[in-house]
């Protein structure tokens, strides 16, 4: 039987490498898998979670087919490594840091997917991002007024779609609810 994509997606800032990080030892425990995207950013800004790679090479993996979902926001490009189909494949669920603009797309190719959506007050996602110290004070406007079109937009037109953490409080926290949710589906965990 073929494995679930997990779909996570949120703003930037909402915590969504933290939350995978966090939750890794538990998510690997239960047999789910993650990947590590391919971002245009360079390879210090991306860290463990993710590779960089240059706007040349992005172009060459995508014309070789290599990515099973891409995209482009706050002008980067991401992709998520092909290999992910073979562990759906193989009953393998697999949780991906995916994007708010591309859940359409997400849910055609895969529509079984499970998606959550980590949600987190404006002002705390606002000091979250400034304290992460990653992008100047404008690029933080941007992403802040990208988000507050998104939530509400998403929310509206998915509500039963979608099983929606709050990132607001610790992160520990979070984690007991992906794990939850993960295990025992929206309603109990709700
Ligand atoms: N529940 C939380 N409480 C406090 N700080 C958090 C929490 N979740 C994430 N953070 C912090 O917020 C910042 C953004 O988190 P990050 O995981 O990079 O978000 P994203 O991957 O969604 O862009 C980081 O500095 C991280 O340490
Ligand atoms: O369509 P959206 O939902 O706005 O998402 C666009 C992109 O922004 C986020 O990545 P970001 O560059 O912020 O990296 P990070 O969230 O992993 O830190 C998210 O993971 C998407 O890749």
């Amino acid at each position: 039987m073929a494995g679930r994509l997990i779909y996570l997606i949120g703003p930037s800032g909402s915590g969504k490498d933290s939350l995978l990080d966090a939750a890794r030892p538990r998510l690997v425990e239960r047999g789910c898998r993650m990947v590590r995207r391919v971002i245009t950013r360079s390879a210090e800004a991306v860290g463990e979670a993710a590779q960089g790679v240059s706007p040349e090479q992005f172009a060459l993996m995508e014309a070789e087919g290599a990515f099973a979902l891409s995209w482009q926001a706050n002008g980067l490009s991401y992709g998520i490594p092909r290999e992910i189909d073979d562990w759906l494949a193989a009953g393998d669920d697999v949780l991906v840091n995916g994007s708010r603009a591309h859940l359409a797309q997400a849910r055609e190719r895969y529509p079984t997917s499970l998606v959550l959506l980590l949600t987190v007050d404006q002002a705390v996602l606002r000091q979250r991002l400034i304290a992460r110290g990653r992008e100047s004070l404008a690029d933080i406007e941007e992403r802040l007024a990208r988000n507050a079109r998104f939530t509400a937009e998403l929310i509206a037109g998915n509500g039963a779609g979608l099983f929606v953490l709050d990132n607001s409080g610790p992160l520990a926290h979070t984690v007991e609810r992906l794990l939850c949710c993960l295990d025992h589906g929206r309603t109990v965990c709700a």
